[in-house]
């Protein structure tokens, strides 16, 4: 029986694919050999040492200390591309909130409520709709900074609108650039593409790289009454730089899912509170893609979408597998073929594959092993676990 852990709320539909025969979940465990979660943030000391696997039923993982789990031999999925729907969804609404007075228009007509006289009121308002005209998409420049999942779609979707766009990723994946429409113009730099977008919308990962990347220098090469789109996360944005770009007329509006004290009650600034992927749809495909993903771990040490392990999945043969996580330096995997080899087991077959500091291997035997030999393996130096699946 493996045992999951949920951190926060999670889809139904996801944790069905977690047959209660074999899998037991609760959001109380002391240990667990696997954490389902969503944004919940997790620290290193909250992991306890049972923990095998980490599913994020989403796209960012920047609430995992990945770091540490690649050291401790964990391995960190998350749910690419299952919830860039709904995200594409809210930015092109929030495009059109941001070129139209929807939103002081909505305003101005609640204000209404105490009038009897309909005739009065269309007159009322036929007079005052001026204050609340807009501009339109078409013919304006988007440029879209992160050009994966969530990217490409919304690229797709302005092309659609009318709009010219442009696009900024300076680790596009070819998978990511064939998704990508050919008329998406792609820059070499952020700064052009600042310099040249009417709106501009971020899509890319808070990694070290890109904390507080769009700060006041960036700021400046905007065209005036340029628009910024934050769905990605709050710390790529320098706030403070936009508070005082907003200030200085350089920034005509900010809209972001990640709303901060500094930005509340302003009239250009519109704030919503992290539902990008807040829709059931986002919510089932996020849940479904990492419980799979941690079953196939669970049960056959495959692995898909992770964001610190190498992908690699084996069909299944011999009576045993083991799934062995090393440090990446030679001789290891030598080391634990040799062992086997002295105890006669057959290899059935096998995969390994490395990222950067770690490697992970698949082994399937012709026979059971015995535990004093598992113990001979996991002593190995640069062996940080051995699990042994039937
Ligand atoms: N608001 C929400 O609820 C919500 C929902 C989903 C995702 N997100 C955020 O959006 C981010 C993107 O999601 P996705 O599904 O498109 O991920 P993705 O991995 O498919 O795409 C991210 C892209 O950013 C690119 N990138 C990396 N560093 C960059 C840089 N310095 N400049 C420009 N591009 C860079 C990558 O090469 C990749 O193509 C996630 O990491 C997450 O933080 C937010
Ligand atoms: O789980 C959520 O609601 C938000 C997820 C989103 O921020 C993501 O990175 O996928």
């Amino acid at each position: 029986m493996y045992r999951i852990l949920t951190l926060n709320n999670i889809s139904i539909k996801g944790l069905e694919r977690l047959p209660r025969d074999e899998y037991e979940i609760a959001s109380e465990f002391s240990s667990p050999d696997a954490i389902l979660l969503r944004s919940h943030k997790l620290s290193n000391d909250d992991i306890a040492s049972s923990v095998k696997a980490i599913g994020r039923a989403g796209a960012g993982t920047n609430n995992i200390p990945v770091g540490e789990c690649t050291q401790r031999g964990i391995a960190v999925f998350n749910s690419p591309g299952a919830n860039a729907n709904a995200v594409k969804e809210l930015v092109i609404s929030a495009l059109t909130l941001g070129s139209r007075g929807i939103l002081p228009g909505i305003a101005y007509v609640d204000t209404l409520a105490d009038m009897t006289d309909g005739a009065a009121m269309s007159k009322l308002l036929e007079k005052e709709k001026k204050r609340f005209k807009g501009r339109e998409l078409a013919g304006k420049t988007l440029g879209i900074v992160g050009l994966g999942a969530i990217g490409s779609m919304i690229a797709r979707a302005a092309l659609d609108l009318g709009m010219d766009v442009i696009g900024y990723d300076p680790a596009l994946s070819v998978d990511a650039a064939w998704r990508l429409p050919s008329s998406v113009q792609r820059m070499d730099n952020i700064g052009s593409l600042f310099a040249r977008a009417d709106y501009i919308t971020l899509h890319l990962p808070v990694l070290d790289a890109t904390r507080g990347l769009v700060n006041e220098s960036l700021l400046k090469n905007c065209k005036p009454d340029a628009c910024l789109l934050n769905f990605a996360r709050e710390e790529i944005v320098d706030t403070d730089a936009v508070v005082q770009a907003l200030d200085e007329g350089i920034l005509r509006q900010f809209i972001t899912d990640f709303p901060s004290p500094a930005l509340i009650g302003r009239d250009d600034v519109i704030l919503m509170p992290h539902i990008g992927a807040s829709t059931d749809e986002a919510e089932e495909n996020c849940a479904v893609m990492a419980a799979d993903q941690l079953r196939d771990f669970l049960r056959n040490g495959n692995i898909r979408n992770s964001v610190n392990f190498p992908n690699l999945q084996l069909e299944r043969s011999g009576e045993v597998r083991l799934a062995i996580t090393n440090r990446n330096v030679p001789k290891i995997l030598n080391s634990i073929l040799g062992i086997l080899a002295d105890a006669e087991i057959n290899i059935v077959d096998m995969l390994n594959k490395s990222r950067e500091d770690i490697a992970y291997n698949l082994i399937d035997l012709g026979s059971d092993v015995s535990d004093e030999l598992i113990t001979q393996i996991q002593s190995l130096e640069g062996v940080i676990n051995v699990r042994v699946i039937a």
